[in-house]
């Protein structure tokens, strides 16, 4: 009976803490029945219906409880004010109390710097990465495809970015590497996907959890970081050396690496082995998750096509890589890849179509990317050629195109990204028909808000020459 009334007076007090408190200039908060539980049902498995019905009746912003914390919505309307703020409102925030990266690690994660990479190394070096590029996906299309079919699209287009952003580091260019951190990525991206059901009882506890695995000794990222030091030390070794011997005359190298060597803490006589593994590690995982996520999605662009009334876009899209083909001889430049305006309004379309429902906790992107007055009474249809006449590149960010973010913190890999996955479909356009195994539609599939690229086996049936 005491142990009754203990747990009892113990609800009420953490009830009583977890009440929501919000000053007179808060959003409005959604009623809801259960206290601490709010709204976390609907926002779940009925993300959709619930946010837009919420955006009815009480107009944008507004606050929901989710996971036992208020969590204000923002939609089309008061999406530039988040970005512009982006002070108070930071997506990594939001994504280390999910997963946080830092602790399985082990270093502070400084996303400006980060940022600062991709932007200037990956992004700002595309020319001089292309060549790479383009070489690395056709070693992986033949590597990972082949001439076998009934494979899940997620598990190719892993290895094939894997492949292609593991290029950007000389030392990392490695078959072994692209294997370990294809793992490591989808380990990340599964834990990540975990509700965070604990944070009903402190935001952080989620967090401390689902990295413990990582922590206690079934640490992957050992093993990974292992092998990717195994093949960065005799690299930075013979650099190291290179730079004693000719001084001024050392001819930088043009890669990761290189970048990180450059940096005033770089200590060339002690050198940290484990940071500059952490450092490459994150970008690596970085650029696997996001771009392999989205690249499945296109490579399933036909999901979004009624394969009853769609194959001709196919059609068109084979055309115009036809076209380029033929005048390039196969070898693309950079320049080549904005000539497939087709492909890129269809990239940029499939994109719109492939986000999760809230991309972030407060961001209902779904509002952005279908609105009506942006694409027509018909938003959630698939046109995938409706950029062509208005001009904008898959790239190109703007408040009905939040894909990437928006405003400071805009993705600075975009450019990187988006150019692999055209090169990517590009090629696979030219080698392969593409259709799902059972030939009918594959949907994305959801996991609350979040949406995953669909896990049907696919077909790719070689073109004759
Ligand atoms: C299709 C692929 C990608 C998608 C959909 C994507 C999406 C995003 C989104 C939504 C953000 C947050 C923007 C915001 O807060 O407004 C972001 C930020 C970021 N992304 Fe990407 N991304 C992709 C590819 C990449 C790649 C390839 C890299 C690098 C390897 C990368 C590195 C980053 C970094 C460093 C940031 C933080 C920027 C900052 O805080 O200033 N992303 N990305």
């Amino acid at each position: 009976m005491f142990a009754l009334l203990a747990f009892v007076a113990c609800l009420i007090i953490f009830v009583y803490i977890k009440r929501p408190r919000l000053s007179k200039n808060e959003p409005p908060l959604v009623p809801y029945t259960i206290p601490v539980i709010g709204h976390t049902y609907d926002f779940l498995f009925n993300s959709d219906k619930f946010i837009r019905k919420c955006i009815k009746e009480y107009g944008e912003p507004f606050n929901v409880i989710v996971f036992g914390r208020v969590t204000t919505v923002v939609s089309q309307q008061y999406l530039s004010e988040v970005f512009k703020a982006h002070e108070s409102f930071d997506t990594f925030e939001v994504l280390e109390e999910l997963f946080p990266m830092h602790l399985i690690l082990n270093h502070d994660l400084d996303f400006s710097f980060h940022a600062k990479t991709v932007r200037e190394q990956m992004s700002g070096k595309l020319k001089y990465h292309f060549h790479d590029i383009q070489k690395n996906i056709l070693y992986g299309i033949d590597k990972w495809i082949g001439e076998s079919n009934g494979k899940n699209g997620w598990d190719i287009t892993n290895h094939i970015v894997a492949k292609s952003a593991a290029h950007t580091c000389e030392a990392s260019n490695h078959d072994d590497i692209t294997l370990t951190f294809t793992t490591l990525s989808l380990e990340i991206f599964k834990a990540f996907s975990i509700p965070p059901i604990l944070s009903f009882i402190h935001p952080k506890l989620h967090g401390y959890l689902i990295t413990l695995p990582f922590l206690i000794g079934f640490n992957p990222i050992a093993k990974h970081k292992k092998i990717l030091i195994n093949r960065i030390k005799p690299v930075v070794e013979k650099r190291i050396q290179q730079k004693r011997e000719l001084g001024d005359l050392y001819q930088p190298h043009n890669d990761l690496l290189e970048f990180y060597m450059s940096n005033p803490d770089f200590n060339s006589t002690n050198v940290d082995y484990q940071k500059l593994a952490n450092l490459i590690a994150f970008i690596i995982i970085a650029g696997i998750i996001t771009t392999g996520r989205s690249a499945t999605s296109l490579l399933y662009g036909i999901m979004n096509v009624d394969y009853a009334n769609g194959p001709e876009y196919w059609d068109e899209l084979y055309e115009e890589a036809l076209t380029i083909d033929k005048e390039t001889n196969g070898e693309l430049t950079i320049d080549d890849v904005d000539k497939m305006k087709k492909l890129d309004s269809f990239v940029r379309e499939s994109l719109r179509h492939t986000s999760d429902i809230c991309r972030q906790v407060y961001d209902f992107s779904e509002g952005c990317l279908f609105s009506e007055s942006q694409y027509g009474p018909n938003p959630k249809s698939f046109k995938p050629f409706q950029f062509l006449s208005q001009n904008v590149s898959a790239t190109k960010v703007d408040k009905t195109y939040v894909i990437f973010g928006g405003g400071r913190h805009a993705c600075p890999g975009r450019f990187y990204a988006v150019i692999t996955m055209k090169l990517f479909l590009h090629k696979i356009m030219l080698k392969y028909k593409v259709r799902t195994e059972n030939g009918g539609v594959a949907k994305k599939r959801f996991l609350g808000p979040l949406a995953l690229p669909p896990k049907v086996p696919l077909v790719f049936e070689r073109r004759e020459k």
